[in-house]
């Protein structure tokens, strides 16, 4: 079977790209994706009689009316809030002083020790920004910028110290601050440019509504809206791409070849770090190198239903941290109950190294250490056991291998530059080569806008 254009994988960065493409005449496509739908991270699914979100939940960078920004809005909130019309909450996060909870069954942390130690790590944030008008060259981790400006060797090491430290750098990133780069975050491109909210979707039509839209712009609609197009293929997972001047030949697992001009890959980092792929000849070492570099973070959203609520609800409750002496464990909760109120569903976030654990142990286990820790922030309670948990492996998935990209120190914008660079007719996209924006829905939205572009020019030039 033959195409001018072959993308691989259907999620945001793949059906954006196509979009572009085809806006520019080019719609002699061919879409593989190698599981059984289109929205690849953003992904709803059904747990205790309702659709909760798996992947991406928050459309990030959100100016409020009035808000000094630039005029820039985040293309993700125009289609989410006007195009859509999804339900979306502003997540307000000022409250997390009152709602920080001892290990000792002590219950509350006083709100006072808190709110100071969330203000001292502020001062060093904004610190830190200063660092990114240095040169490059001068880039650190955000570990040495909290060694540098507050004399802290090993990073924050007290129970509240640490979960204040994670929630502002790992909550956001998936990865601690001795990975993280100073000047790819200080500030974060995202929030500048767009605005500093940010607005959780609970609606039940899903966040990846957004892809199927942006796909039914250019692709073929049954009456009910899905897509019935023959140049979107499911469940073909590619596994060889051969490439030579002429063109390039892509094989799939059943044993299929498809030929184009040119082939777009929209697949995760992590998938491109695996060996799921080969490329024949195999990818230069400039091109590897860069891949390698970059890093692959882990961000897991725990959700767990229970018979009855028994924490606190009400205006300024709905984010409430887990202070423990092991950084990560079980550190950020949110109660659902203003997007769905009698919901009594609670979502934990963990990331990293602590995704990596639980990934590997049975969900039975992960719930008791789940209700460990609840029963421990909430002593004087009846709290009963979890009726039903939903722990997403991204990191295990052959198809994804983690969640999103995080800017490690020691890249800079040449090796990202050389991150999205096409090798021949082998074009790439995806969040990671978002140079703004890596990481987020709008980052892989542009991604593939950007990078269709570069391969628009490139069949120009051949003509
Ligand atoms: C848990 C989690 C939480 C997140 N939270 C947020 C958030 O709140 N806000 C935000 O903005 N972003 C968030 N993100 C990040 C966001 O979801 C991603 O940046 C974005 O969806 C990535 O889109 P993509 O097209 O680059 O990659 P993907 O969505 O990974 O798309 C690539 C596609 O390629 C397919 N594929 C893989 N291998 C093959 C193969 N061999 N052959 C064919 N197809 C293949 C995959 O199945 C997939 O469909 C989150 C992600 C996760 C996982």
């Amino acid at each position: 079977m033959k195409a001018k254009v072959i993308i691989i994988g259907a999620g945001m960065s793949g059906i954006s790209a196509g979009k572009q493409l085809s806006d520019a005449g080019i719609t002699d496509l061919l879409i593989l994706e190698a599981t059984d739908r289109i929205g690849g991270r953003i992904r709803k699914t059904e747990f205790a009689g309702m659709n909760i979100e798996m992947g991406a939940n928050w459309v990030e960078g959100v100016a409020h009316e009035g808000e000094a920004r630039n005029d820039d809005v985040n293309p993700i909130w125009s289609i989410v809030n006007n195009e859509l019309g999804l339900t979306t909450f502003c997540s307000n996060y000022d409250n997390i002083a009152s709602n920080t909870y001892n290990e000792d069954g002590t219950g509350l942390y006083d709100e006072d020790f808190v709110k100071r130690t969330i203000d001292e790590a502020n001062e060093v944030q904004k610190k830190g920004n200063k660092i990114s008008e240095r040169p490059r060259s001068d880039d650190i981790s955000v570990m040495a910028m909290q060694r540098f400006f507050e004399h802290t060797p090993y990073g924050p090491t007290k129970p509240v110290d640490m979960v204040i430290d994670y929630y502002m750098n790992d909550y956001e990133f998936a990865e601690p601050p001795r990975v993280t780069s100073v000047q790819s975050t200080h500030p974060l491109p995202t929030f500048v440019k767009f605005g500093k909210n940010v607005y959780f979707v609970a609606d039940q039509r899903g966040y990846e509504s957004v892809v199927h839209y942006i796909a039914g712009q250019y692709l073929e609609t049954d009456g009910l809206g899905a897509i019935v197009d023959p140049r979107l293929m499911l469940n073909k997972a590619v596994q060889e791409i051969t490439y030579s001047q002429d063109c390039v030949t892509v094989k799939t697992e059943d044993g299929w070849l498809y030929e184009a001009e040119y082939v777009m890959v929209s697949v995760s980092l992590g998938v491109l770090q695996s060996n799921l792929i080969t490329f024949s000849p195999p990818l230069p070492e400039w091109k590897t190198f860069s891949l390698y570099q970059f890093d692959m973070a882990v961000y897991t959203k725990i959700f767990l239903k229970f018979p009855k609520r028994f924490w606190p609800v009400g205006s300024g409750t709905e984010f409430f941290l887990y202070a423990s002496s092991r950084r990560g464990y079980y550190p950020i909760w949110q109660h659902l109950e203003k997007e769905y109120p009698g919901c009594s569903i609670l979502l934990v976030t963990i990331t990293d190294d602590e995704s990596r654990r639980i990934e590997q142990q049975s969900d039975e286990h992960t719930k008791a250490e789940a209700m460990e820790v609840l029963r421990k922030m909430f002593p004087d309670r009846d709290v009963p056991d979890a009726t039903d948990i939903f722990v997403p492996c991204w990191w295990s998935d052959k198809f994804f291998r983690g969640s999103f990209s995080n800017w490690p120190i020691g890249v800079d914008s040449y090796e990202y530059d050389q991150i999205r660079k096409p090798v021949g007719r082998v074009h790439f996209t995806g969040e990671h080569t978002s140079e703004h924006y890596n990481g987020y829905v709008h980052g892989a939205y542009l991604a593939g806008k950007h990078s269709a572009d570069i391969l628009i020019d490139h069949a120009k030039r051949e003509k």
